[in-house]
């Protein structure tokens, strides 16, 4: 049997690829392109934690307390929708998609994801997701998918993604690129590209150039 590219195959059975890497890389919006080439859905990791953080800060729970906030979960059960053109996130009836990319969100994020029960929570609730699926966040390629055939981790400066970033927020550059440089070491225990991941850097290429660099990288299958 020959081998045939992967491009534009709906590859079923496993996941294909992960997509880690810092904050504002491009980890979604390059998951969103590759897994549409593919057509698979995406999953994203982070908005699970977001999540978990807008519900806390909601509640007024302190959002270093796993158990409080674990009690707040099961009380209102997440449900991550992954389609290929964009992720939504709901619990129960209510769509928080829109709310879980605010400033406070951000800020308070990374405590909630450095304890050990939301993050087996999180785990959880991504390995029972129906396969297969293009999974972006920071820890895909090293703890939660360790499996996948393909793994890639996105940098840029934090100049770079705040510029980026700017497109999108009201504040101005050195305000985003401040806030990333923290959210990145905040981050840094749960975020490293696993051994046998590539490392993109994003800097120098536009998006449709960091998919294309992904989709050219992937392993053929048999077909
Ligand atoms: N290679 C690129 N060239 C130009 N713009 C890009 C590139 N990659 C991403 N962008 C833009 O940068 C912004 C951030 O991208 P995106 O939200 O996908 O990053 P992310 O890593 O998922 O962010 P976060 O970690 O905050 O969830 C978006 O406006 C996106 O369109
Ligand atoms: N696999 C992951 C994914 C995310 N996090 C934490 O969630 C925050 C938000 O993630 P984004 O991908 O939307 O930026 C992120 O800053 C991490 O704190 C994580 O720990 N592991």
């Amino acid at each position: 049997m020959r081998a045939a590219p992967l491009h534009g195959t709906l590859y079923t059975g496993r996941v294909i690829v992960t997509i880690d890497g810092v904050a504002a890389s491009g980890k979604s919006s390059v998951a969103s392109g590759v897994a549409r080439a593919l057509g698979v859905p995406y999953v994203s990791s982070g908005l699970l934690y977001r999540a978990a953080t807008l519900l806390a800060l909601e509640a007024g729970a302190p959002l270093d307390d796993a158990r409080a906030l674990l009690t707040h979960l099961r009380a209102h059960p997440l449900r991550l929708e992954a389609l290929a053109g964009g992720n939504r996130l709901w619990a129960g009836e209510r769509e928080l998609t829109d709310e879980l990319h605010s400033t406070r969100v951000d800020q308070g994020v990374s405590a909630v994801a450095a304890l050990p029960e939301v993050r087996a929570w999180v785990d959880a609730q991504l390995r029972a997701l129906p396969e297969p699926f293009v999974a972006e966040g920071r820890d895909m390629g090293t703890n939660v998918f360790p499996q996948a055939g393909a793994k890639f981790y996105l940098t840029a400066s934090p100049r770079v993604r705040a510029e980026r970033r700017a497109q999108e927020r009201p504040e101005d550059v050195p305000a985003i690129e401040a806030a990333l440089i923290e959210r990145d070491r905040r981050d840094r225990v749960q975020s490293a590209p696993a051994p046998d991941a590539r490392v993109i850097d994003t800097g120098p290429l536009s998006l449709e150039g960091v998919i294309g660099t992904i989709l050219a990288a992937l392993p053929a299958r048999s077909a």
